[in-house]
């Protein structure tokens, strides 16, 4: 007969592997650059603000090797997504940038967690933002999106110099053709629950849609359009509100920062291009760094992660035991089999 601790304890242990926390972070990656650095930045930052939850990294075929071991040595759980294609082959001169974003909608295939908060790789974490798992469910919330700069020029609000950060400044003519448009979020950061229904209607819808310029974001922003619930531009601090609207920031309270705006991203900053010297820019990509650099966040553990959900009960069983107890004698063969 097996051993009735180490059973218990199998079990335990196998339980902890098999459902996860119904709870965790996603980011999602693609590609041999250097947004690795914003993932392992990101896993840093949430380790330093003592988050409950794991950070998941969804992440496309082309990721190399070396940079997966990075990750699994920070911690992070990993986790291989197909691309998703979008459907009009029209936009073939933009055809990476399509695939690379509407990827991110494999992440809603997570089933295994109830709820999940979505992190872009250049996003930081500053402040505990574990207390958003518990807003209501059956709603996407996000925070909204800024349309000042040059990036929205193709659209009709930037044309008027219409933003909804600040509505009553210019108001949506009555002689527009279109009506005012509704409320818009940046989805560089949302509050969401993988479904497999959703799941399966968002890539179903997707192949009727053709490609625009702000790819999945624009699709997400039309699917849930009746369900978005803005949430304090706290919890995405969209770097061009800074300048834009600098009367609805409040820096110093602030918890996620988002370095989206042109020239921002921490580790490709050079102060150069528009607004990078601003002090403020300065300091949040100071900051940035400091966590990067700090070896004390980095992960320890004396469990090796199921980083690929490809651990075996061997391997599940001699990583729970204590070092005194790792040899396991094989059970006595029965009397009768002598
Ligand atoms: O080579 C790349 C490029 C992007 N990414 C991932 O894709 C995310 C989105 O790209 P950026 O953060 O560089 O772009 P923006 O912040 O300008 O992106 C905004 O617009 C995009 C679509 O235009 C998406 O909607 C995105 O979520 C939204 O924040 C990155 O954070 C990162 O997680 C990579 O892994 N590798
Ligand atoms: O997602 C995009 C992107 O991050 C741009 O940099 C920003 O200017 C836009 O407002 C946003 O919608
Ligand atoms: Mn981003």
């Amino acid at each position: 007969m097996a051993p009735e601790i180490s059973v218990n304890t199998l079990s335990v242990s196998e339980k902890a592997h098999q459902a996860p926390s119904k709870k965790a972070y996603v980011t999602f990656l693609a590609g041999n650059g250097d947004y690795v650095k914003g993932v392992v930045g990101l896993a840093k930052g949430l380790r330093k603000v003592k988050s409950a939850h794991p950070l998941v990294v969804a992440m496309l075929p082309d990721v190399p090797e070396e940079h997966r071991e990075i990750l699994r040595s920070q911690g992070c759980v990993l986790r291989e997504i197909d691309p998703v294609h979008p459907p009009d082959n029209q936009v073939e001169f933009a055809m990476a940038y399509y695939i690379l974003n509407y990827s991110k909608l494999r992440i809603w295939n997570f089933e295994e967690y109830s709820k999940m908060i979505y992190l872009d790789a250049d996003i930081q974490v500053f402040d505990n933002i574990d207390n958003l798992f518990d807003l209501p469910d059956g709603y996407f919330h996000a925070v909204m999106d800024c349309f000042c700069e040059k990036t929205w020029s193709h659209s009709p609000q930037y044309s008027i110099g219409y933003c909804q950060q600040c509505p009553e400044k210019v108001t949506w003519p009555e002689d527009m053709e279109s009506p005012p448009p509704p409320l818009y979020f940046n989805a560089g950061m949302f509050v969401f629950e993988p479904s497999p229904l959703t799941y399966e209607s968002l890539l179903q819808t997707l192949e009727t849609t053709p490609p625009s310029p702000f790819a999945e974001q624009d699709f997400l922003n039309m699917i849930f359009e009746k369900v978005y619930k803005p949430i304090p531009l706290v919890y995405n601090l969209v770097l061009a509100m800074l300048w834009r609207h600098p009367e609805n920031v409040e820096l110093e309270k602030v918890k996620v920062v988002h370095y989206c705006a042109a020239g921002s991203k921490p580790w490709r900053y050079t102060g150069e291009e528009a607004n990078m010297e601003r002090e403020d820019i300065k300091m949040l990509v100071d900051k940035w760094w400091d966590i990067y650099n700090d070896g004390s966040l980095d992960f320890k553990s004396k469990i090796p992660v199921d980083v690929e959900e490809t651990v075996t009960k061997s391997t599940i069983l001699a990583s729970v035991l204590e070092p005194e107890m790792t040899y396991i004698p094989a059970p006595s063969a029965p009397p009768s089999a002598a």
